[in-house]
């Protein structure tokens, strides 16, 4: 529920207004529609009769504020206690899993309807697979720290805000990860480590991301500064070695210009240069920079459920593209004659060889870039390119990338996708050439309205 929910009615004022919810838009909120014009309205569900704000009014959409449920519907669920309703990421925390789960299924269904790739309402889209932990499931927190009237606050930012909201009770990350997060911030404190202040120009800490595995259970710890020279970091490092499970403390530079997260340079402070984790039967090290699955649990199903669409043969090349720490290659390594991996992250392309080696494989390579420009030089190179699997980030497919892949039409293809907007957007072009046989949803973030989808395309005879 949202902070306004808590009003009551004398509190309402001339501006709320009384809205029927027709649907739940793609982000997860509620929509109805208020003088001809939709109305967004975040925690508000299908079927409810609710007051709302008008928080701001545009051209063509009004945003609107939940002030309370005046009509509750059937599959409204209590949000999280003790958690600050304002915190991103529980978007869905409100709406039974069963109904989250055809939520996800229908925005699928949604974005093909939008931009009705070629025979869209013929697609068969399964029901979205569910994940067996709804809580605690995330492997990794990315906390900000900031000096706030002189008290040090580490936590999440509320979506669209400045306000960080310190040591959040977050009921979707790991006991793990939190309880490290919170050690770190008293240690910070205990030996006087700077904390960045843009406005004062002060280097120091900006960010702390901490990784655990949950095969290993070891944690991975990574400082994000201001700067590189940071008064007492070495011993903070030494400290945090200390805590439960933490085996490696690295620290990586950014400047206030990069708008981005992380900075490009990482250097190891202490202990182990990966983490270890396992996804069916095989071990992943990962460095601090290598994306991998935040839910490593459920991650094994994703995979499982790629591979059994992929449906490989021993004479065929796979090729892994956007392919991380290397996970798809190898899983699939003993199915083919040869895995060709590329990845545009240096210190991925580096564990995915590394990974290869631990996991006595023989048959796979891995090559640093981007897929839009390697894949064409390999096959120029005279690689064949007869199996495919493609993993992009929330972007999808850059345009020259399914320029290639319609010239070399790979006949093997499976596409995994987090964004279904971007998805159906490729579609419209891969179906040139190819037929979508099935979509499968895999719910890898369960209380937000993110999805993870597989899909089988086939090559038109
Ligand atoms: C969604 S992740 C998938 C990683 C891997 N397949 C997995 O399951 O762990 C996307 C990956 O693509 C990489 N990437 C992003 N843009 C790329 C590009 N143009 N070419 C190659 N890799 C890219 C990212 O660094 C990231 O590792």
């Amino acid at each position: 529920m949202r902070k306004n929910f808590r009003k009551n009615k004398k509190q309402e004022k001339e501006k709320d207004v009384i809205i029927t919810i027709k649907r739940l838009g793609i982000n997860g909120e509620g929509i109805g529609y208020y003088r001809k014009k939709i109305i967004f309205i975040p925690g508000a569900l299908p079927n409810e009769v609710v007051v709302a704000k008008i928080v701001k009014e545009y051209p063509h959409y009004i945003q609107g504020e939940l002030v309370r449920v005046k009509e509750k519907s059937p599959d409204r669920v209590d949000f999280p206690k003790d958690v600050d309703p304002e915190i991103g990421g529980l978007e869905l925390a409100h709406l039974s899993y069963a109904k989250q789960l055809e939520f996800k299924k229908a925005n699928v269904i949604e974005a093909l309807r939008k931009f009705h790739p070629r025979n869209y309402d013929k697609y068969k889209v399964k029901n979205t697979i569910p994940a067996p932990d709804q809580w605690h499931y995330r492997a990794k927190a990315s906390y900000q720290i900031e000096r706030d009237h002189g008290k040090n606050k580490l936590g999440l930012y509320a979506p669209n805000s400045h306000r960080l909201i310190d040591l959040p009770v977050m009921p979707t990350q790991s006991e793990g990860t939190q309880k490290t997060e919170r050690d770190i911030k008293h240690l910070i404190e205990k030996n006087h480590v700077f904390i960045a202040d843009r406005r004062k120009h002060l280097d120091g800490i900006k960010t702390i991301v901490v990784r655990q595995s949950e095969a290993t259970k070891e944690i991975q710890v990574t400082l994000i500064t201001v700067g590189h020279k940071i008064k007492n970091l070495m011993n903070l490092a030494k400290e945090i070695m200390n805590l439960p499970n933490v085996v490696s403390v690295y620290q990586n530079e950014t400047d206030w210009r990069n708008p981005q997260v992380w900075g490009n340079k990482t250097e190891k402070l202490l202990g182990k240069n990966q983490i270890t984790e396992v996804i069916l039967g095989k071990k992943f090290e990962l460095s601090p920079r290598a994306f991998f699955q935040l839910n490593p649990v459920q991650t094994e199903t994703l995979y499982s459920e790629a591979l059994k669409f992929l449906d490989l043969t021993p004479d065929q090349t796979l090729i892994d593209a956007y392919s991380g720490v290397g996970t798809l290659g190898i899983l699939a390594a003993d199915q083919v004659k040869q895995v060709v991996g590329i990845e545009t992250i240096p210190e991925a392309v580096e564990d995915a060889k590394h990974n290869v080696q631990i996991n006595h494989i023989k048959n796979a390579d891995y090559f640093q870039g981007s897929v839009e420009k390697v894949l064409p030089e390999l096959q120029k190179g005279g690689l064949p390119i007869d199996a495919l699997i493609v993993d992009p980030p929330r972007t999808g497919l850059a345009k020259s990338l399914i320029k290639t892949l319609l010239r070399v039409k790979p006949q093997t293809f499976v596409y995994i996708s987090c964004n279904p907007s971007t998805l159906a957007q490729d579609l419209i072009l891969l179906t040139e050439s190819y037929d979508v046989r099935l979509i499968e949803n895999v719910d890898m973030l369960p209380q937000t309205p993110r999805c993870e989808c597989v899909v089988k395309l086939v090559l038109r005879k």
